[in-house]
């Protein structure tokens, strides 16, 4: 295959699981629309994660149908659900393997139940689990337009992004707010990325797999509150710049955009599948921001309150 046929294929792919995904989310929605609804994005009134027999997860997921896996992560395989009221839920299948190396049995319905205490408008709800031997699944709120990191990477090509400059603060902004709250409730995310800020149909952004690294065998370190910042600020450079940040926190990103900044050099880091504004000093702004949380003094780093203020501020002048 020359390249050009390659790239072809790649965009063709790339295209129909595009299409696969919003497909299943529309028949999904439609399906839920005709059944007793119980709203889909809305905010439940406070309550804590209700447990699910395994049979009933089975339902919901059509045995676990592979035609409704919505995605991979690395800890499970999510899928596309309708719960027995009719509302949709993502059904996350821990890897059997993780359950068993992982020790993850022990405890998990005490933490499941202890983080869907949580609720905002900013972060996906958890709304259920269940357990069986070598069987941990975590439900949650099913959040309709995919993940930040879709439309950062995926959607579109080379040239085009979906996400506008506008866009782009409003979703930092959201995701701010909701790890703001989280850390009000002494929850530290552990996992802050893109594929972990989902997109709702209102376009705001959902703080996804909060509280889960006791999934991961991560150090210490990766938990605290300076850690979810430092990765908060490698997302921020990751939405400015359209790059990827390296698997496991993206020290290479934060490397290659600190000096670029520093030397205000915004021509180099700002995506090039937009065009640059003529006024670029709210995305300086934004950058900044950036740098901070970065930083490699874990001290001076700001807080999730004094971010999202800033953020909050900027998202108002867009
Ligand atoms: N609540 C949800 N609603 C709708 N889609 C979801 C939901 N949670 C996850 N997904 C989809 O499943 C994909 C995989 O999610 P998952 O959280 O398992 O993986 P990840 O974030 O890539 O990796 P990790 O397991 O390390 O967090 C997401 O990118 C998203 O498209």
């Amino acid at each position: 295959m020359t390249s050009d046929e390659e790239e072809v294929t790649y965009y063709v792919v790339m295209s129909l699981s595009a299409l696969t995904l919003i497909s299943l989310c529309v028949s999904l929605a439609i399906l839920c629309k005709k059944m007793p609804v119980e709203s889909g994005e809305s905010l439940p009134t406070k309550r804590l994660a209700r447990s699910y027999g395994l049979s009933e997860i089975d339902d919901a997921t059509d045995g676990f149908n592979p035609a409704r896996v919505v995605g991979r992560g690395g800890f499970g395989i999510v899928y596309a659900a309708v719960l027995e009221t009719g509302q949709l839920a993502a059904v996350k299948r821990i890897y059997p393997g993780l359950v068993l190396i992982n020790d993850v049995g022990f405890g998990f319905a005490a933490v499941i139940r202890s983080i869907s205490s949580a609720l905002h408008p900013n972060i996906v709800p958890v709304i259920g689990f269940s357990q069986a031997p070598g069987e941990r699944i975590i439900v949650n709120e099913f959040v309709g337009l995919g993940s930040l990191e879709f439309y950062l990477h995926h959607e579109g090509d080379e040239n085009v992004s979906l996400l506008d400059w506008s866009r782009r603060i409003r979703i930092a902004a959201g995701a701010a707010r909701g790890l703001e709250y989280l850390h009000s409730q002494n929850i530290r995310h552990g996992l802050v990325k893109a594929s972990n800020v989902l997109i709702d149909i209102n376009f705001t952004a959902r703080v996804s797999d909060y509280g889960l690294s006791f999934l991961a065998p991560l150090k210490e370190d990766d938990r605290s509150t300076e850690a979810d910042v430092y990765r908060f600020g490698v997302l921020l450079l990751e939405i400015l710049s359209g790059r990827r940040s390296e698997e496991c926190g993206g020290p290479a990103l934060a490397k290659w955009a600190v000096p670029l900044i520093k030397g205000s050099e915004f021509g180099e880091l700002l995506d090039r599948r937009l065009s640059i504004p003529k006024d670029t000093v709210i995305l300086q702004r934004l950058a900044r921001v950036a740098l901070a949380c970065v930083g490699n003094s874990r001290r001076n780093r700001p807080s999730m309150v004094e971010v999202a203020a800033i953020l909050g501020n900027l998202e108002s002048q867009v």
